[in-house]
């Protein structure tokens, strides 16, 4: 990919962002204040430029409307990154094939982006900040180009999938089981974005609850969360026989089959879903690789999947699992993860895996850190989906 090799003036040396990465920061720094109205500025010049594209986006843009304007954002402010940022750009240029987004839409998305950066970041632009960003966005932008045109040759934009089941768990999570129209390739630990029928051209991203089963059904563990448009309807409007649609898989929070040390689990609430579908990879691999699961909840009754998790254990020796519960704890331990897993550590021989909220993911990071396992055999999701998921 041409691209590709372009991000490689963005490789820091000695560690020290790259030149263009410098002025990217300063003008993301400045317009941060003043994001919401850089987004709306942004969408207004996209689409009364671009009226044919208005169509591809929610028709109620007030939820949605960060999406692809910070998308990009959160792609210029890790442009030094090379590795993740081309793993998230290829998702993100795979994922916009479900949009009916084109090759030739991206030069109409980059010049509203000059004129928005140019209209809010007065003090820091200029011809060199100009001159970083134009470079940044076409690397970002023939990245997601490279990828659509790659996937376009091997698979759909997106699948149907019929609900076969519908599990309400608590007043608030549902476990859905889908079967897809056509056969949905993907690995135990990765997500795919969802579009329900009840409000079109909207889709949140959710991690797949199984390692991937010889009937070819899926299972999502969904929170329905205030003001969650996507996640309200898959919990409580959602009956067995709708039909939703799923976009392409994404992620790299996957088994490294290679190593042959233990997965330190960590997964917040529903984030426990992708922990599910690694323990059951780890199982259908066949070697017995020790694997610890840290359960953390709230309350002891939003540990919705315990039982489920207590009876893998009884059956998979190398197997364990343990609820830790914030709030008025009557079962497992009390406390946050973080400092519970810090606690029975050193993890040193450990590979971690961690999902959920994007804070408890930064703290249980440094946990882990602390702990003896280096940032480098950490997986999990990147925290710029993450902070657009679930909803
Ligand atoms: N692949 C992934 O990483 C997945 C992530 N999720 C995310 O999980 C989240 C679930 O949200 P909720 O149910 O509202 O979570 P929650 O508020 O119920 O918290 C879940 C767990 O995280 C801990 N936690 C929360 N904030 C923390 C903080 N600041 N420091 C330390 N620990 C903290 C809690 O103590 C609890 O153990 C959503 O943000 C969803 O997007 C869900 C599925 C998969």
């Amino acid at each position: 990919m041409g691209a590709e090799s372009d991000l490689n003036r963005y490789r820091p040396r000695n560690d020290r962002p790259s030149p263009d990465a410098v002025v990217i920061r300063r003008t993301l720094a400045e317009i941060e204040p003043v994001s919401d109205q850089a987004t709306a500025y942004f969408y207004a010049l996209l689409f009364l430029h671009n009226p044919q594209l208005r169509d591809m986006f929610p028709a109620a843009m007030d939820a949605q409307r960060d999406r692809l304007f910070g998308a990009l954002l959160v792609a210029a402010e890790h442009i030094d990154d090379t590795v993740t940022l081309t793993d998230y750009l290829c998702n993100l240029g795979r994922g916009h094939r479900k949009y009916g987004t084109r090759s030739d839409h991206y030069p109409a998305v980059g010049e509203c982006l000059m004129l928005s950066l140019e209209r809010y970041a007065t003090s820091t632009w200029g011809p060199e900040a100009e001159a970083a960003w134009v470079r940044a966005y076409t690397a970002i932008s023939q990245i997601m180009i490279d990828a659509a045109a790659e996937d376009e040759l091997r698979a759909p934009p997106w699948w149907f999938a019929e609900i076969v089941s519908h599990e309400r768990r608590t007043s608030e999570v549902a476990v859905v089981t889908v079967r897809t129209d056509q056969p949905y390739p993907y690995r135990a630990g990765q997500y795919a974005s969802i579009e329900t029928p009840w409000w079109p051209r909207v889709w949140r991203y959710y991690s797949f609850a199984s390692s991937p089963r010889s009937d070819g059904l899926l299972s999502f563990h969904v929170k329905a969360v205030p003001a969650g448009w996507v996640s309200r309807a898959l919990v409580h409007r959602a009956r067995r026989g709708d039909v939703i649609k799923l976009g392409p898989p994404a992620g790299s929070m996957t088994v490294d089959h290679n190593s042959s040390r233990g997965l330190l689990c960590v997964g917040g609430s529903t984030g426990i879903a992708p922990i599910k579908a690694l323990v059951q990879d780890v199982a259908q691999h066949g070697v017995r690789r020790q694997v610890e699961v840290f359960f953390g909840a709230n309350r002891d009754s939003d540990l919705y999947d315990l039982d489920s998790f207590l009876e893998l254990e009884r059956r998979l020796p190398w197997l364990s699992v343990r609820p830790v519960v914030a709030q008025y704890a009557t079962r497992g331990f009390p406390g946050q993860l973080p400092e519970a897993v810090r606690e029975f550590g050193p993890w040193g021989d450990f590979d971690g895996y961690l999902s959920g909220p994007p804070q408890m993911i930064r703290k249980s990071m440094d946990a882990l850190v602390s702990s003896g396992i280096p940032a480098e055999r950490i997986r999990h999701d990147f925290l710029g989906t993450l902070v657009a998921s679930g909803k």
